[in-house]
């Protein structure tokens, strides 16, 4: 009798001494996505606009993970020179970047203009600088760009307009490039994560700006958060996945990890994009 055979043997990216450059990475889920690929023994470079914050999750990093695999550097990523000269010192402290994390956000609907430029510029020109650098047709290794989005990418939200579009612009800038025909030759995929709220320093009320913090307190309450685990998880799914490309990831109380959104690449790497799933 014939045994079955039916085994499909799923190749993921191994993370071990993977070169990580990562905003926002001094606290939340910045810093849940840091510790978790610390731990998978990759090196970490993370730059953060608090300052005192970062290094002193440097130095906890570094105590316990080592000296020479975690690296902070102050750099605000809405302004164009800091943010390069973060991305170029990283890929000369850890040899090459093969995974980009643009993670960093702000939710405040009274600086319109500051939260277009943090999350959808800095997620853009942070994509640019990961794709020239890990390109290979121009003698890169390849790699994944991981863009954190939101759920707010999705869906209108009209307790904060503003955010809502840049998250929204992550989504059309990231899953556009997904389908750029030369992927076959850079080697570069595009991902986004879509979560929910999970308890960061996001929410913590004081900072939301003009926004009416008790009408958002009672539905915080009322709907509760994702931890930052589950979405730490997510991020490495999407990670892991060779086959991942202009994948949408959501993270929700209700539905857990789900995609929305994705195309796979052949193994060999070679074929067209061809979309699997949607919405
Ligand atoms: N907290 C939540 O419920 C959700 C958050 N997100 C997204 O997750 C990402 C991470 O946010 P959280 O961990 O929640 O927030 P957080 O406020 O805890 O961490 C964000 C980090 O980004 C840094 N940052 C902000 N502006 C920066 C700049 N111009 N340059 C460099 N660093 C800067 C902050 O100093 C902070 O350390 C953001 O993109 C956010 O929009 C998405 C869905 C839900
Ligand atoms: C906009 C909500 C969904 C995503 C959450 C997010 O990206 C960041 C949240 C940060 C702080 C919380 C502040 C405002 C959100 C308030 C209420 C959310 C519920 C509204 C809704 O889901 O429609």
């Amino acid at each position: 009798m014939l045994e079955d055979i039916n085994t499909v043997i799923v190749i993921v990216m191994d993370t071990r001494d993977k070169g990580v450059f990562l905003t926002g990475g001094a606290q939340g889920l910045g810093r849940g996505i840091v510790v978790k690929l610390l731990s998978l023994g990759a090196k970490v470079f993370f730059v953060d606009v608090d300052v005192e914050r970062g290094k002193a999750t440097q130095v906890e990093l570094q105590t316990q993970y080592g000296a020479d695999v975690v690296f902070f550097q102050p750099a605000d990523v809405s302004d164009g020179e800091q943010h390069k000269a973060a991305f170029d010192a990283a890929v000369s402290t850890l040899g090459a970047v093969e995974i980009c994390v643009n993670n960093a956000g702000i939710m405040a609907e009274d600086k319109w203009e500051k939260v277009l430029a943090v999350n959808a510029g800095s997620h853009i020109r942070g994509s640019l600088l990961a794709l020239e650098h890990m390109r290979r047709d121009r003698g890169g290794r390849g790699g994944v760009i991981i863009n954190v989005a939101s759920l707010a990418a999705l869906y209108p939200k009209s307790i904060c307009p503003s955010y809502t579009a840049s998250k929204h612009a992550v989504i059309g800038f990231t899953t556009s490039w997904a389908m750029n025909p030369d992927h076959k030759d850079h080697g570069v995929r595009w991902c986004c994560l879509c979560p929910a709220t999970f308890q960061s320093g996001m929410v913590d009320l004081k900072r939301l700006g003009d926004l009416d913090t008790d009408t958002i307190a009672e539905i915080l309450q009322k709907q509760g958060f994702v931890e930052i685990s589950q979405v730490v998880e997510g991020v490495m799914k999407l990670m892991r996945d060779p086959d991942n490309n202009g994948a949408i990831l959501e993270v929700s109380l209700e539905k857990g990890a789900r995609y929305r959104r994705r195309q796979v690449v052949d193994r060999d790497g070679v074929s067209d994009l061809v979309v699997v799933d949607t919405y």
